[in-house]
């Protein structure tokens, strides 16, 4: 009897990765082994999924709360009052998965508008961004720059899509020399008046519940993404597990869940949501392997 492609892809058969319908996921890889390399993206969350979830135990900082803690910002005491208190209300609704998906995407619009109101008037330069995310020390998944080199090489595209703020993801992804020429961002990047004060996003807002079609097609490389239809997502909130649906020309979509917290509780729901789950996983290995996987089978 043949093996599943689950079965050859090795990592895929570690006690860690979760999958719920196993002849689903294999039709999906071999349905992408078949359109091969040319045909892949990447759509790919930030916080917790290309950073790490955590670091020996300690949750990893999100872009925003990096921005918290640059001196120009984190002096500003009617800022920090305002951020904490959104984030006290607004977090456990996020991580809440028995909120009702209507109620909870009014509150995260709440949040990320607060949130831009509270950022408008600071002063934060360029200089002071990229020294944060020095400071910080942020850790991305063991293997991304390997990943993401393999992916360079072949030409695929990978979107970063992140609800965070995009000034912040750029400067991380370029300390870690991985903001190649096949990664492109979508994200909340800041807007500046003449005189260097934030007047807010310079989009329309990103935030967690509406990474979704819509903003990659309004991207100006839709036109490398739109040849490509087959996507293999990356996220850890459920709300990630959306960012490529509903794209016209999508033929393969593989959604790979990155599961930390309350793995008990969330499991049932990630494994609804997500075609793999990644139960404490901190590397790019079983996305790295697929791809190596589609590449090798050329
Ligand atoms: N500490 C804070 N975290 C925040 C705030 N607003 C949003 N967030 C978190 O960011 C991520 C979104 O990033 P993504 O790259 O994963 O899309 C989300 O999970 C929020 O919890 C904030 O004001 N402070
Ligand atoms: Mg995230």
């Amino acid at each position: 009897m043949t093996m599943s492609i689950i079965q050859e892809i090795s990592v895929l058969t570690k006690n860690h990765v979760k999958i719920k319908n196993p002849d689903r996921v294999n039709d999906i890889l071999s349905n992408m082994i078949k359109g091969g390399v040319s045909k892949v993206q990447i759509v790919s969350d930030f916080d917790r999924t290309i950073t790490k979830q955590h670091q020996d135990g300690v949750p990893h900082l999100s872009t925003f709360a990096m921005f918290s803690k640059i001196p120009s910002s984190a002096n500003n005491e009617n800022y920090q009052k305002t951020v904490s208190a959104l984030r006290a209300k607004y977090y456990p609704i996020e991580i809440d998965p028995h909120i009702p998906h209507e109620e909870k995407l009014k509150l995260m619009e709440e949040w990320w508008e607060l949130s831009e109101k509270a950022i408008r008037g600071l002063k934060v330069t360029p200089e002071e961004i990229e020294d944060i995310c020095v400071k910080t020390q942020p850790s991305l998944r063991e293997g991304t720059r390997e990943f993401f080199k393999d992916l360079a090489q072949e030409n695929v595209p990978i979107v970063v899509f992140s609800a965070g703020c995009g000034d912040l993801v750029m400067s991380i992804l370029k300390q870690f020399d991985v903001y190649l020429p096949n990664v492109k961002i979508i994200s909340n990047f800041l807007k500046y008046n003449s005189e260097g004060i934030i007047e807010g996003f310079q989009d329309k807002v990103i935030h967690v519940l509406n990474k979704n079609e819509y903003a990659i097609k309004n991207s100006d490389f839709y036109h490398v993404l739109e040849k490509r239809d087959n996507v293999i997502v990356l996220g850890d909130s459920l709300g990630d597990a959306s960012m490529a649906e509903g794209l016209d020309h999508l033929k393969n979509l593989l959604k790979i869940g990155f599961l930390y917290d309350h793995i008990d509780q969330y499991l049932p729901l990630y494994l609804d949501t997500f075609d793999i789950v990644l139960i404490d996983d901190q590397t790019m290995d079983v996305p790295k392997a697929i791809f190596d996987y589609i590449k090798a089978a050329q």
